[in-house]
């Protein structure tokens, strides 16, 4: 094995850039983040009043602190208040046109102003989540090696197998949870390689922006085991291995070394596995071993079932009377399958009933027992042996034959619930459950607009892809959003509070039945079958507690202290514990103190607090 000090020159260093190691530069980049600081004093939400106040002696940025810090005369002489500065951000947004622009500048916000991206995007999730997270993402991954400014997470490659742990050494921050890829599915895209390191990134903000996990808690990382993307090989500015993909067998071998790595280096770690292109069965090899899920598995699983259950009771069909047709038959698909079977069983199916009640459609067709291909062993458990020899091609002739009230799309075929195939679901069904979940919006099996048209405005609707409101018959219709960006934050906060060893079944289980029960009466009157976005920080913390109950029930808890706490108590301290940008100022103490933390903890001259580590962040994820 290689010593750390040799590894250290050999590899790309992860910490800071050399400009960091400048006095004056540090000075002022400390000056940036004691602006955000200063921003942050208020106790409440801010008020939408623009105020200029300049000089105040109490701001950590106000002229007396400037000159402390050496840095008056750097920055412009007003000292600006949040509602300001978010208001110049929201204007350079609505200046850039195309999303990706809007994209690359929340990007360079994060970067160099954390607590303001935050605030700016806690106040704006419906319309800034699409631009950082899906779908603008996607186009953020197809590009990331042409728009790449500066690192963001951690890469491991395969010549750095046998050296992981030490390499672990070269983060700056105590982890809480890491999202972790290979590049291998990024969304319905395809292998993209380490330009997969979006999807890490913006999931771990939409951690810190639903669930408050504190941003320097996160780690976004990125697998570097060659990609079978022989375009991305070849083009001269791919940063990842120019090598074909490393086998099945590889990969788990890697992720063996990297899972125990991760576990030594961080103990409460919880990692979250997220578009893999399934290489082997991860969930059943390491759930018990350590505290991880795989989102887009049992993640997906989770919030469809969320949403499902309000479909369920809106569509006015008893359960046991229900059929569900699949396009798509790979992770996320089962995934959602086996937990829509958990939910049929709790409602009084029989297993065996329940199974029977899916008909699973990939590229050669109904997947069947006697089609004649090697099923993949996860497939299995749904494939049809009562299709009488005959094998269904097409997704229109199979609804004629099943007759579904429900229609699922996890295919990454865009436009596949093509007029034909939506009005057949609208002749079958009052209400038919319709729900197209591949990413992005591109590759969505239809538009909220085109299910609405086709089924005369009846449809139960839910899309992975945010899509806008639609008009049927003078009533705006709102459609569901069926990502699993409302369970993933839950689930690894609730895993994280709780300190579970592992993340089990029930623990999912509980996030989808927590996110069904969190909708306001409003919401249920409208007919939603998932809460408003805008609520997600008060929704997460239903579905954290429902996890925490679950761990509890289970006794993977190490947090044993907590299942005494009511229900109000514990969303209390749950509450308690979540990162909130507005209070950041109050983990600091007084303005000199802070000031000599930062710049002690910005040269490197002495350990952090709690409170340094907000700042810290600012300056070290430039
Ligand atoms: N809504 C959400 O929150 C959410 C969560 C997870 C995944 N997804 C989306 O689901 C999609 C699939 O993800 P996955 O992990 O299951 O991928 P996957 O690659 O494991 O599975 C894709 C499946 O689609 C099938 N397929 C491909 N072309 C087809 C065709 N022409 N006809 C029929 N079937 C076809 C494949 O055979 C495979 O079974 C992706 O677009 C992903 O973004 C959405
Ligand atoms: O990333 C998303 O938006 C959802 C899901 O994890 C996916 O892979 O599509
Ligand atoms: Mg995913």
């Amino acid at each position: 094995m290689q010593r750390l000090g040799s590894l250290k020159t050999a590899l790309p260093s992860l910490k800071l850039q050399p400009s960091f190691r400048n006095p004056r530069f540090l000075r002022f980049m400390a000056s940036i983040a004691a602006e955000t600081m200063s921003s942050a004093t208020r106790p409440t939400q801010p008020s939408r009043q623009l105020s200029t106040t300049s000089g105040d002696f109490s701001s950590s940025n106000s002229p007396n602190v400037r000159k402390y810090l050496g840095t008056y005369g750097l920055t412009p002489p007003a000292v600006e208040s949040y509602e300001v500065q978010s208001q110049r951000c929201l204007r350079l947004l609505a200046m850039k046109t195309a999303p990706i622009e809007k994209f690359q500048y929340l990007v360079h916000l994060k970067a160099t102003n954390v607590h303001l991206f935050y605030r700016l995007l806690g106040e704006n999730i419906q319309d800034l989540t699409p631009l950082i997270y899906t779908p603008t993402v996607g186009e953020a991954c197809v590009r990331w090696h042409e728009i790449w400014t500066q690192p963001e997470g951690m890469y491991l490659s395969w010549s750095d197998r046998g050296n992981l742990r030490q390499i672990l050494d070269n983060w700056p921050h105590d982890v809480d949870i890491t999202v972790l890829t290979d590049g291998s599915r990024i969304l319905g895209l395809g292998d993209l390689g380490v330009n997969g390191m979006g999807i890490p990134v913006g999931k771990l903000s939409l951690y810190t922006a639903c669930a408050g996990i504190r941003p320097d808690a996160t780690l976004p990382l990125c697998l570097d085991l060659g990609t079978s993307n022989k375009a991305l090989r070849e083009d001269p500015l791919y940063m990842g291995s120019r090598t074909p993909k490393v086998s099945a067998e590889e990969e788990k071998e890697f992720l063996d070394e990297l899972m125990a790595a991760l576990t030594d280096k961080w103990p409460s770690i919880v990692i979250q596995f997220e578009d893999f292109k399934n290489p082997f069965p991860a969930i059943e090899r390491y759930q018990n071993k350590y505290t991880m899920f795989n989102d887009d598995v049992q993640g997906t699983g989770a919030v469809i079932v969320g949403g499902f259950i309000n479909a369920i009771k809106a569509s006015g069909v008893p359960a046991k009377d229900h059929k569900a047709v699949f396009l798509g038959a790979g992770s996320a698909g089962v995934g959602v399958a086996k937990q829509i079977v958990e939910y049929f069983i709790k409602e009084g199916v029989p297993e065996e009933e329940a199974r029977r009640k899916f008909w699973f459609v990939d590229t050669k067709g109904l997947v069947t027992q006697d089609r004649g291909d090697k099923l993949a062993e996860h497939k299995v458990y749904f494939a049809r042996d009562d299709n009488n020899g005959r094998q269904y091609q097409s997704l229109s002739r199979l609804i004629d034959y099943v007759q579904p009230t429900i229609l699922m799309g996890l295919s990454t075929i865009g436009g596949a619930f093509n007029q034909d195939i939506l009005k057949k679901m609208a002749k079958l069904n009052d209400r038919p459950i319709i729900f197209p979940l591949s990413n992005p919006s591109s590759k969505s099996e239809c538009t909220f607009e085109e299910a609405v048209l086709h089924t005369e405005g009846r449809c139960l609707f839910a899309s992975g892809s945010p899509f806008p409101v639609a008009e049927w018959d003078g009533k705006l219709l709102t459609p569901g959003q069926g990502n699993n960006m409302y369970v993933f934050p839950g689930i690894g906060l609730g895993a994280i509070i709780s300190k579970a060893v592992s993340v089990t079944q029930d623990m999912i289980y509980a996030s989808a039945e927590s996110l069904s029960t969190s909708l306001n009466k409003q919401e249920v009157a409208d007919g939603w079958l998932y809460p408003d976005i805008r609520r997600i920080r008060e929704v997460s913390v239903v579905v954290t507690r429902g996890v925490i109950r679950a761990a509890q029930k289970n006794g993977v808890d190490r947090a044993t202290e907590l299942r005494d706490l009511t229900d109000a108590q514990l969303d209390s301290y749950i509450k308690e514990r979540m990162y909130n940008p507005y209070n950041e100022r109050d983990n600091i103490g007084n303005i000199g103190e802070e000031v000599n933390q930062l710049l002690a903890q910005a040269t490197g001259l002495s350990g952090q607090t709690d409170g340094a580590k907000g700042i810290t962040n600012g300056v070290a994820h430039l």
